[in-house]
Order: structure tokens, then sequence, then C-alpha cells
């Protein structure tokens, strides 16, 4: 299979021009992907490069700005929206180094924290939003092949959009004292499907057998890796790949994109990857919104201690 860097690249050119043969060459190369590594590396995906550039660029400028300016788009402490959408960092007691801006779908009323410097940066944010949501509901789509599933399930199962999450990173440059290397701790994570578009800087690495590979940067391309969801739903056939960030000598921006599910709805095995082909669920079915709570609680609660981290394997069977 062709990588670029490490990753599996999937050319997605085919689903924009209706190649037949094409599209099953691309559908092909991302289900092995996903069986193998859960994470690769999507060119010609819709997403104007232009676009990406200039979304990297305006973050980096606004990441630049005084903490004062930032502060005027960070939610209040305590704050009790369930994703609290703005200005925030890592939480003080980990090792991560990392500020970010997040966003929820544009008519979202918890975007009430929505930067308006520097000009251009929010309409940027906006239109990546509809852009990575197109690609999301394309990569849905192929994902129901991928799956063997009946044509449209995944669409249907998974019609809501509301939280859905797009997140502006800038990863502080690396610092010379020993323990301090990582930006962001590893984790698998909690979404369906997630997307990543980051600058030059690199960073992002990925659990393979035990070592870490390099999700290097590509211009242009869009990263893609399977979330616990979609383990679960496979019944483990499809990997959602523990991954991290390790800290450069410059800081590093990137964007990610969190394809998830509505809060109410109840992720189990299906049955094509356990009854019809007699195999036993490797899970316990869930709500996805207790799920989201665990999940979002050991990334960010004060107390949680490394060792302490929920994971999906909480519901294994
Ligand atoms: O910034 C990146 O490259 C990865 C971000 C990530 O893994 C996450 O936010 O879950
Ligand atoms: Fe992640």
């Amino acid at each position: 299979m062709a990588t670029s860097g490490t990753l599996p690249v999937v050319d997605l050119a085919p689903f924009f021009t209706g190649d037949e043969s094409g599209m099953a060459r691309a559908t092909e190369a991302m289900r092995e992907a996903c069986h193998t590594l859960g994470f690769f590396r999507a060119v010609n995906h819709g997403m104007p490069a232009e676009l990406m550039k200039r979304a990297l660029e305006l973050s980096a400028a606004f990441f630049a700005l005084p903490d004062e300016e930032k502060a005027k788009v960070r939610p209040a402490e305590g704050s009790q929206a369930p994703l609290p959408a703005g200005h925030g960092r890592h939480p003080a007691h980990l090792v991560d180094r990392y500020e970010y801006v997040r966003v929820c779908h544009p008519r979202h009323e918890l975007n009430l924290y929505f930067p308006d410097e520097p000009a251009g940066f929010r309409e940027a944010m906006e239109e990546c939003y509809a852009k990575l949501t197109e690609l999301g509901l394309l990569i849905q789509d192929i994902l129901n092949d991928c799956m063997g599933l009946p044509p449209g399930f995944l669409k249907e199962y998974n019609s809501d959009r509301g939280l859905d999450v797009m997140v502006a990173l800038r990863y502080f440059s690396s610092s010379s004292r020993e323990g301090e290397e990582i930006g962001l701790s590893e984790h698998e994570d909690g979404s369906c499907v997630s997307f990543v578009f980051q600058d030059g800087v690199g960073g992002l690495e990925v659990l393979k057998d035990g070592q870490w590979i390099a999700a290097e940067p590509a211009d242009g391309s869009i990263v893609v890796n399977i979330g616990d969801v979609l383990r679960v739903l496979s019944n483990n056939t499809f990997r959602s790949a523990t991954h991290r960030v390790v800290r450069k000598a410059a800081h590093r921006h990137s964007f990610g994109f969190f394809w998830s599910i509505h809060g109410d709805k109840w992720v189990e095995p299906l049955t094509e990857f356990t009854a019809k082909i007699g195999d036993a669920p490797q899970y316990r079915g869930f709500k996805y919104n207790e799920y989201m709570q665990r999940f979002m609680k050991s990334r960010t609660d004060p107390q949680a201690r490394p060792e302490d981290a929920f994971s999906v394997s909480h519901y294994a069977i």
C-alpha cells in the first residue's frame, strides 16, 4: 500500500470525479488501513489547501495574542457547559502542554466564546467546519461500505451533528527539562472518526505494535483516525489506535475535527460483526453520553491519576 511518511494514503479523488473503479480501490485502501492501523492520510479530500493554510496561519496569529486578549474568549471558571467552546489550556496538573480554541457547530448556542480577532479567523473556522462536515459525510459513507453494512446504515444511525466539535490547537515548543516532552498525552479518540490537519512542525505519533510511528506532516493532506465508537460497532475489527503529540523545537499548530454521535445513541457491536458471523461481542453496550462524560472527566479532572484513566476497555467483555 502507498505510504507517505508512515501512514497509509487514501486518495479520495475518484469520489469527486465519479470514477467507479477508483472508488473501489480507495474503499479497499481505507478498509485495510482501518483494520491494520486505524489511521490513514486522506488526499484529494475536497478541503481546499488554501483554506487549511489560512486557518492555520490565523490560528497561529490568535495564539500569539497576549493572554488578556485570549482570555476574552475563555469560558468562566466552573462553566457548566458540557464542552465549553472558546479558549482554554491543558489542565495544569497534566504533563500536556497545549492551548486550544474549541468551536461547536457554527449555529450552536455553546459558541458564546468565538474569537473576533485576528480578522478573518472566525470566518476561516466556520468555512473549515462546513468543509470538514462534508468530508465527514463522505468518509462515513465510505466506512459504511468498508464495514459491509447495509447502504446508508451509518448515515441513519448517526444523523445528528450536534456533538461534533472542532478544535484549533497550539502545542508549546519543547523544553529542555526532562519529563516535559509531551504536548498531548497518549490516548484513543472518543469520536466515531477524527480528522487532523497540521502545520509543518510535526509531533503527532501513532502506536503500532508497541512502537511510536510519526504521522509526518504532508502539505494539504488530512490525517483521519478511527475513534472508539467505530471500534465498538465493528467489535474490534477497526482499530482506534493510541496516539499522542510530542513537543518539537517550534510551536505546533493543528486543527482537529471530531465526528461524533448523538448522546442518546446506544453503542454496541453490530450483528454484522457478531451473531451474523458467529463471533461473540467483545463489548457490552452503553449510552454514548455516559461514555463521553467519563471520557471527558478522565482527560480533564484535576484529581485523575494516569493509572485511573478511563478507556473503552471499561466496557470490554
Ligand atoms: O493535534 C494533533 O495532531 C492530534 C490531536 C488529537 O489527537 C486530539 O485532540 O485528540
Ligand atoms: Fe486524538
